[in-house]
């Protein structure tokens, strides 16, 4: 979005900080074509079912290990079975630029081995939830593109106050860890329509990069 002023860093939690306009438009680009291709498989995007029946209104596909509600797999036991693409290691090193980016310190040692692809039409959003299923605390960084979004980032305690609404906008770069890394977060809802329209992506995405620890 057009602005006189550009959005700073911000330290939106203990630990959580937002980086607005991270990612070039190039880079944009690219981690759009790169989605793209992993959506098609081998283990393809969809609506993760959860327990109780429902599909969550996002689509999601994984790199390096699969998620589903609640544990990590090498194979996408909930989706056919295929074993999950790999996660590549340049992925792996805009993971350390991310990281380094947000804390302002290089940390070489940063080594995310699972990400989510999410996918948002104009009405999906995801509720307030922990990322909890990985055994490590590493910080979780988390790509926007595309449509923008409110996203929420709560408090460790409850899905409910105190929270800070943020407007990921794209090429936003999000970081949780520290502190704020069992922080309650979802997003409420996109804004259809809001992304360059150059970028030919209707909808939004959001990529994030985990360290699993398994
Ligand atoms: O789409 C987002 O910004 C958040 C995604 C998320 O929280 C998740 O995949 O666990
Ligand atoms: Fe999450």
């Amino acid at each position: 979005m057009a602005q006189l002023l550009p959005r700073e860093r911000t330290e939106i939690a203990p630990g959580a900080f937002h980086v607005p306009d991270w990612l070039s438009p190039d880079q944009q680009r690219e981690l759009i074509a790169a989605c793209r291709d992993w959506a098609t498989g081998p283990v393809p995007m969809r609506n993760t079912r959860m327990p109780n029946g429902s599909h969550m209104s996002v689509q999601t596909v994984c790199l390096g290990w699969h998620w589903m509600p609640y544990r990590y797999s090498k194979t996408a036991d909930d989706v056919g079975g295929g074993t999950v693409a790999e996660f590549p290691s340049w992925l792996a090193g805009l993971g350390r630029d991310a990281v380094t980016a947000a804390y302002g310190e290089r940390d070489d040692s940063y080594e995310p081995d699972a990400a989510l692809i999410n996918f948002y039409d104009s009405t999906a959003k995801m509720g307030m939830h922990q990322d909890r299923e990985e055994k490590s605390l590493a910080p979780v960084v988390s790509l926007s593109i595309g449509d923008s979004c409110l996203f929420r980032f709560g408090n460790t305690e409850t899905r409910n106050k105190p929270w800070t609404d943020v407007r990921l906008e794209s090429g936003d770069l999000f970081v949780f860890g520290g502190a704020s890394r069992l922080a309650y977060h979802g997003v409420m809802k996109t804004y259809p329509g809001t992304a360059e329209p150059s970028l030919e992506l209707n909808g939004r995405l959001n990529i994030t990069l985990r360290v699993t620890g398994l």
